[in-house]
């Protein structure tokens, strides 16, 4: 089939990926292919194809154009900044939030400059920079739970969903920064070029979450 008549949806890999696979399997868009391998898959409908990446690429490849589609957390979306990007429907899958957390009992020392560890430094920043508060921001790319506990960082700001990981590092969460779902999001020049495919797409999507 002709590329220009192809949707190619980048898909986040990991917990993302196995909460969409129900969705997709609803929408007659099963993975026609080995997701744990590959990186570009055929669905079973043969103008639907998915790249299998990492949910912090997703917003790029389809800013760019290189997928007509994504679904992607809102996390990311935030701080990737989502602005080029339409984000036309809620998935309603991989809730959780992010939020600051710190170790139980933890007093900030007054005058001292806040330090925080985080994956997520732009969000981190328009969080504090909102009240005003200048902190210093420490980029990690995973367990930031231990960040505090080995004196790296103050707090933290990461996802939360259950608060396990917080309690089995003596961790408590101190203020929510905002709740986190799943997200469809579509190319700008895609939404146009394929109009007709990407509604059909997103009608049958909305109908699926909605139940
Ligand atoms: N505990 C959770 N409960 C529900 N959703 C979550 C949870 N943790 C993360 N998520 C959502 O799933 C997304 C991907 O998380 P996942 O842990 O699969 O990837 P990751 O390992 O953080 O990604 P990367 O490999 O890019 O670092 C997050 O961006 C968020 O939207
Ligand atoms: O409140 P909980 O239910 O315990 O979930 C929160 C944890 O889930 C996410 O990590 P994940 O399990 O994806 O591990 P990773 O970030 O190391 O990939 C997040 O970064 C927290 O560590």
């Amino acid at each position: 089939m002709n590329s220009a008549n192809v949707v190619t949806i980048a898909l986040s890999k990991g917990r993302i990926l196995e909460e969409s696979l129900p969705l997709l399997s609803a929408l007659g868009l099963e993975p026609a292919g080995d997701i744990d391998r590959l990186l570009r898959v055929p669905s079973k409908a043969a103008d639907v194809q998915f790249l299998i990446i990492r949910p912090t690429d997703v917003p790029t490849y389809v800013e760019y154009g290189a997928a007509d589609m994504g679904i992607v957390g809102k996390d990311i979306l935030m701080e990737h900044g989502g602005a080029a990007l339409y984000e036309p429907l809620d998935l309603n899958i991989a809730r959780c939030r992010l939020s600051v957390a710190a170790p139980k009992g933890y007093v900030p020392t007054p005058g001292k400059r806040l330090r925080v560890a985080t994956k997520y430094p732009e969000i981190t920043k328009r969080h504090y920079a909102a009240r005003g508060e200048q902190v210093e921001i420490i980029k990690l790319y995973g367990s930031m739970e231990l960040a505090p506990l080995v004196g790296l960082s103050d707090v933290i700001v990461d996802l939360v969903a259950t608060g396990k990981t917080l309690l089995a590092n003596g961790l408590v969460e101190i203020e929510q920064i905002g709740p986190v779902t799943s997200r469809l999001v579509v190319n700008k020049a895609s939404m146009k070029m394929k109009h007709a495919r990407i509604r059909e797409l997103l009608v049958q999507f909305e109908a699926t979450v909605r139940g």
